[in-house]
């Protein structure tokens, strides 16, 4: 027989203890029994059953059952979703209805009925566990993959720490280590996690757009605002708000994504109202916010704001142990969109996958996996299908170029006038071109005097 949860009994009846305990035995993982409801909320505090047995009278010969109903008030203040089940006296059916009322489950009147007292305590128990497994689910079934290499696993027990909190996080890693994916991950093991995680590319906000999608705007306000909008702070009211590519807003817009982190209200565009927010903020960037700082392009200020706790993901090529795993779980999710039989890496695409840097990190791995499924005409996914670019050059944040200041002062300014020629002083065209913000592009100009 299939055991279900924990049971807690309140009775101060030795004799009916016994006998229930004896009864329920084979129903539940564990029974735990008072014989005085004195240390009842102690008890709770220790462990939360699956259902609670409630003595209503434990007074003798005092069947008011008021101490029952002050019990059950009691459990219902510290665990409100928690069924009791009152164990009343014969005929006292007034009692359990108002403890129905009050909040009970259901009722069991002494002398029991011993069939229907497991059946009752059972379902009752039921309803706990499909609401833990419901509540588990989006644990479970996240896609994300933590990796077996030590550093991942001690920035999974730091994030399992701080999901729960509110406090502001900033997540930084090369392009593809799975960013957004972790800030994903700390919202759904938040509290927060029954409202929807609103993501905004900070790095494809217009400028103009900024405020108005940020913070809303009214009717009328501009041209094109035909009606009241709110912005994405006051849709994530309650949620998160995932700040993503952070580094790239444009200075003099840092200062006004500031105030409203300091004053944790917006207004909208158009209004004077001031509209208090509850949410919680992620930030993430690829980029190294306090060399940026140093180079006056992002607001000190704002950067101790967003980077209560920092999470820092290594790239790939940092922990190989992990590179194998996440390529299984990918095949196995691609074999499966394309309605493939499950396909095994051969030993040549094995070597040739874990001696790859893979500098586009996750992402690339998973792109080099979805392709070779969807070619691969046998039961084996071979080395050649894994044509992966050869890069002799190494990522920016490694780059021998950082050698010696001096020197990468230098390109960096011939390569800012190069592109300044050959795009005819246009600056949109220049920043394009060299992959940076005008704001980086103004600032860097001003700095080198172009
Ligand atoms: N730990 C992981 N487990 C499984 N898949 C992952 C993991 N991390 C990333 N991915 C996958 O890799 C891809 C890139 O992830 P994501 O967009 O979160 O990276 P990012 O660091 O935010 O990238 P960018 O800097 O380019 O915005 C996504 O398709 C994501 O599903």
């Amino acid at each position: 027989m299939k055991k279900t949860g924990n049971i807690l009994i309140v009775d101060d009846n030795r004799g009916v203890l016994t006998a229930v305990q004896l009864l329920l035995k084979p129903h539940f993982e564990k029974i735990i029994t008072l014989t005085s409801p004195v240390t009842l909320t102690s008890a709770l505090r220790e462990e939360t059953p699956s259902v609670v047995l409630l003595d209503m009278n434990f007074t003798s010969g005092i069947n008011s059952g008021n101490e029952g109903l002050f019990w059950l008030q009691e459990i219902k203040r510290l665990h409100p979703s928690l069924p009791v089940v009152l164990f009343t006296a014969y005929g006292d059916i007034d009692l359990a209805v108002r403890g129905i009322k009050e909040g009970a489950t259901d009722f069991i009147v002494k002398p029991w009925d011993n069939q229907k007292l497991v059946e009752t305590l059972l379902n009752a128990a039921q309803t706990t566990n499909n609401r833990k497994n419901k509540q588990s689910t989006p644990l479970t079934s996240s896609s994300m993959y933590w990796g077996e290499s030590p550093v991942m696993q001690q920035l999974r027990s730091l994030v399992e720490k701080v999901s729960v909190t509110d406090a502001n996080i900033l997540i930084t890693g090369e392009n593809g280590t799975g960013k957004e994916m972790l800030a994903r991950e700390i919202h759904t093991l938040s509290s927060r996690r029954s409202k929807e995680m609103i993501a905004v590319d900070m790095g494809a906000i217009t400028e103009s757009l900024f405020e108005s999608e940020l913070f809303g705007h009214m009717k009328g306000s501009f041209t094109d605002a035909y009606a009241d909008r709110p912005g994405k702070f006051e849709t994530a009211d309650h949620s998160t708000l995932f700040l993503d590519e952070i580094g790239n807003l444009p200075y003099h817009l840092q200062a006004k994504l500031l105030t409203v982190l300091q004053r944790r209200s917006i207004i909208r565009v158009g209004s004077n109202q001031s509209i208090p927010v509850n949410i919680r903020l992620i930030c993430a960037t690829n980029r190294n916010l306090n060399e940026m700082v140093q180079a006056n392009e992002f607001r000190e200020d704002l950067l101790y704001r967003i980077n209560t706790i920092h999470l820092e993901i290594p790239p790939l090529r940092k922990r190989p142990e992990d590179i194998l795993p996440l390529a299984e779980r990918f095949i196995a999710r691609f074999c499966k969109q394309y309605d493939k039989v499950l396909l095994r890496l051969s030993d040549a695409a094995y070597t040739r996958l874990k001696a790859h840097p893979w500098y586009g990190n996750i992402r690339e791995l998973e792109h080099a996996i979805e392709k070779a499924v969807i070619i691969c005409d046998g039961s084996e996914l071979p080395a050649e299908l894994f044509q992966l670019p050869k890069r002799t050059d190494t990522p920016r944040s490694e780059s021998s170029i950082s050698a010696e200041a001096a020197t990468l002062e230098e390109m960096e300014r011939k390569m800012i006038q190069k592109a300044l020629d050959t795009c005819n002083g246009n600056l949109s065209a220049v920043a394009a071109q060299l992959g940076i913000t005008r704001q980086t592009l103004y600032n860097k100009m001003k700095k080198f005097g172009l």
